[in-house]
């Protein structure tokens, strides 16, 4: 009786500690062809410096999944908590301002901007905001772009450089606002595996040295097998006219 009641109270301690949850979270998009329930009822949760990964076949909503927990789309029916953040309930610019400082996102495309070099890149999310901080937004990109190992390639731009070099600079870009959370949406799907392992290091590394919790979508079963938690999502996906 005393294990139960232990058990029970270290699963509310770890429920207690989670920086995201998520509970009984739906999503349906609506086409032409119909509507389509992509995600039903999902639950998820994630600690401070905790690796999850989000894996399932094509279709099954990851990248759905990823869009609500980072407030890019609002969920039809269930509750996201993020860093005690109602992210259900965001809509317009609080979405934006949650997204400002409470995420960072990784995408599989990098979406560097072209003209810009490096250090341009890492900067850019605050730079509207320079006036206001609080610390040296020129420093801190080029501090990141140390750690992600492109100190000397702070004045390149995206054409003159790897795959595997772009992805760092958005990685150091994401982090810019030191969020709690860095979403990361098939990270490493366009770059060779060796590259890609080096990627994966690199947020590895992030992710310890900054205590955040890194959520990512990936088909790599090698990867999700190095996640501390993996959150599987069926072939959920109907279409009802
Ligand atoms: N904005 C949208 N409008 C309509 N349908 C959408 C929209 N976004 C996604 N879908 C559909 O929702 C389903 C889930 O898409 P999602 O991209 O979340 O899946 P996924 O698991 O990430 O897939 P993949 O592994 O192929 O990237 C798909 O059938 C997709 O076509």
């Amino acid at each position: 009786m005393e294990e139960i009641r232990q058990q029970s109270a270290n699963s509310q301690e770890r429920e207690e500690q989670s920086v995201v949850r998520a509970r009984g979270v739906s999503k349906a998009y609506k086409t032409p062809q119909g509507r389509i329930d992509v995600l039903r009822r999902v639950d998820l949760s994630a600690r401070l410096g905790e690796f999850v990964a989000i894996t399932g076949p094509s279709g099954s909503g990851k990248t759905t999944l990823l869009t609500l927990l980072g407030a890019l789309d609002a969920p039809d029916s269930g509750e996201i908590w993020l860093d005690e953040v109602a992210v259900h309930q965001l809509r317009g610019v609080a979405a934006a301002d949650f997204r400002r400082t409470k995420v960072g996102f990784v995408f599989q495309l990098f979406y560097l901007l072209p003209g810009m070099s490096a250090l341009e890149n890492v900067m850019a999310p605050l730079l509207p905001y320079r006036k206001k901080l609080d610390f040296d937004l020129k420093q801190r990109a080029r501090d990141l772009l140390e750690q992600v190992g492109l100190g000397e390639r702070t004045g390149h731009v995206p054409a003159r450089m790897s795959g595997g070099e772009q992805q760092r600079v958005a990685i150091a870009r994401a982090l810019i606002n030191r969020p709690p959370v860095l979403l990361a949406d098939e990270p490493t799907g366009n770059l060779d595996p060796a590259t890609g392992n080096e990627i994966l290091q690199v947020l590895q590394d992030l992710r310890e040295r900054y205590n955040q919790t890194l959520i990512m979508v990936t088909h790599d079963q090698d990867i999700a097998t190095r996640a501390d938690r993996r959150i599987e999502l069926g072939q959920t996906t109907s279409h009802a006219r």
